[in-house]
């Protein structure tokens, strides 16, 4: 497990290039915090495979994202954490991660969670296209803004595209999200407006409980809850990918506030290349 050591110190600062927050991290690390949570994007989809806009779309799991989510589960179980609850989206490379992970570390018989409000943001009229492929045609700007800015949201789902059936009239929607609040396409900023509620409504008073707690969603739902926690700016959110499959911890004050941010179970390399493999997957080629 990476520990907070001198060397996470600099990779915090490299991969995130948010050196304030680094130093935070680096001058608080010794406190212990008083809440835990433990958050992890899903293995590889096939969809990621093959480098498609996902979103919505119900993307089984990669051979290799299966291997992935035993992988983590090895890890959270030498890191000897144990949950009390687990949250996860309602889409199924989500919660076939989960359901690895703690088969894997033994506690399979913890309560599981299942909200929409955890599910990856929306990617309305990308979705299924190929992000290299949209690169070439529209540009790398382009896909980078559509992909990683804060508001600037992907065009929407219209009737008629090739997933919008299967999506809109998908069952496990019939009671929710209401009519009104069902997305045809999000932005991060979106994204966070309809997961933040679930965080403050559900998991706060969980961990006030005493709950130790473990979330695996997806890349935009996470970055939303880690832009929060963190405090990033507009800026510095465009800056992050999270890998798949690699879980990382959160110790929170009394306040939730960060004292142990985003700490990896995995070698720091192998953390890095993985989150550069993802930044990578909008270039042309
Ligand atoms: O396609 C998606 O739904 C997401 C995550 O897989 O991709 P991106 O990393 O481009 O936001």
């Amino acid at each position: 497990m990476v520990g907070l050591s001198s060397t996470l110190f600099l990779s915090h600062i490299s991969v995130r290039g948010n050196i304030g927050a680094a130093c935070r991290r680096l001058f608080t690390a010794k406190m212990a915090g008083k809440y835990k949570i433990v958050m992890v994007r899903h293995g590889e989809s096939e969809w990621n495979l093959k480098n498609q806009f996902c979103g919505w779309f119900d993307s089984d799991l990669s051979e290799n994202g299966k291997k992935e989510a035993e992988a983590a589960g090895e890890a959270v179980k030498a890191a000897g954490l144990k949950f009390d609850v687990a949250h996860t989206s309602v889409l199924k490379r989500a919660q076939i991660t989960l359901n690895t992970i703690l088969t894997k570390s033994g506690q399979s018989d913890i309560p599981v969670f299942k909200t929409w409000r955890l599910n990856e943001r929306h990617y309305g009229g990308l979705t299924g296209l190929n992000k290299a492929e949209t690169a070439a045609k529209y540009g790398e700007e382009q896909v980078k803004i559509w992909r990683r800015s804060f508001d600037t949201p992907p065009p929407p789902m219209e009737p008629g595209h090739p997933y919008y059936d299967a999506i809109v009239n998908d069952p496990r929607y019939a009671n929710e999200p209401k009519k009104d609040e069902f997305p045809m396409f999000e932005s991060l900023k979106l994204t966070i407006e309809r997961t933040l509620p679930y965080w403050n409504d559900v998991i706060i008073p969980q961990l006030k409980e005493g709950k130790t707690v473990m979330i695996a969603a997806h890349g935009n739902s996470l970055r939303g809850i880690v832009k929060h926690l963190d405090n990033m700016s507009e800026d510095a959110i465009m800056g992050l990918n999270l890998p798949t499959g690699i879980p990382f911890v959160y110790e929170l004050d009394e306040n939730f506030k960060p004292v142990v941010s985003m700490k990896f179970l995995g070698d720091e390399e192998t953390v890095k290349k993985a989150i550069e493999a993802v930044a990578a997957q909008g270039k042309a080629k």
